[in-house]
């Protein structure tokens, strides 16, 4: 499909949202849609592309501030192109089994998403390595560290936006 790409941009401190946002990227590719994953703070303009996935690390019950100044910078253009959200965070399986509503700063991904006729958002459970430095990130490791993100379920979500923009671009 010769396509302008989709875009899948991030914000990420410690890499595991980034690497959602590849796994999201290749897995469009492979239902032949062709798509970048790039650090949210690195895009200049969204004239090339033709779809949007923006996601983002929650800290602290906030969506990684990447994730926020895209949303604002870009708003215009969001709104005329086709937008999915998604954020990482929880350290447990909560992302996967209960009101996503509930989890600290999922109002935020939610509002975002309205705010910009997004056609749909979701969250994904997160990780955090033990040797993770810096405070309060290396104290949380002692107790919460882990990789909760369900690599089954985010392909899952990329698949089901690989119909939708298959079905509007034939
Ligand atoms: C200091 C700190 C605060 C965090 N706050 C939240 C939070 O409010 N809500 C949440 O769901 N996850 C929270 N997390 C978990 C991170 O969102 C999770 O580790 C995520 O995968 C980090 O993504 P990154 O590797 O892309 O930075 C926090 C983690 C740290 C270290």
């Amino acid at each position: 499909m010769s396509q302008d790409p989709v875009l899948v941009a991030y914000g990420s401190k410690r890499g595991g949202t980034a690497e959602i946002a590849g796994w999201i990227a290749e897995a469009l590719r492979s239902e032949h849609i062709a798509a970048e994953a790039r650090s949210a703070d690195h895009v200049q303009s969204l004239d090339n592309y033709c779809a949007v996935i923006l996601g983002g690390a929650l800290y602290a019950g906030r969506w990684h501030r990447d994730a926020r100044r895209f949303s604002r910078r870009f708003a215009a253009q969001l709104r005329t192109r086709p937008v999915w959200l998604f954020a990482s965070g929880p350290l447990d399986d909560s992302a996967d089994r209960s009101d996503p509503g509930k989890i600290p700063g999922a109002n935020a991904v939610r509002k975002a998403a309205d705010r910009l006729d997004a056609r749909g958002y979701t969250l994904f459970g997160g990780r955090l390595t033990p040797d993770a430095r810096g405070f309060p990130a290396s104290a949380m490791a002692k107790t919460h560290a882990g990789d909760f993100r369900n690599r089954e379920r985010i392909i899952a979500w990329a698949s089901g936006i690989a119909a939708e923009l298959t079905y509007q671009l034939r």
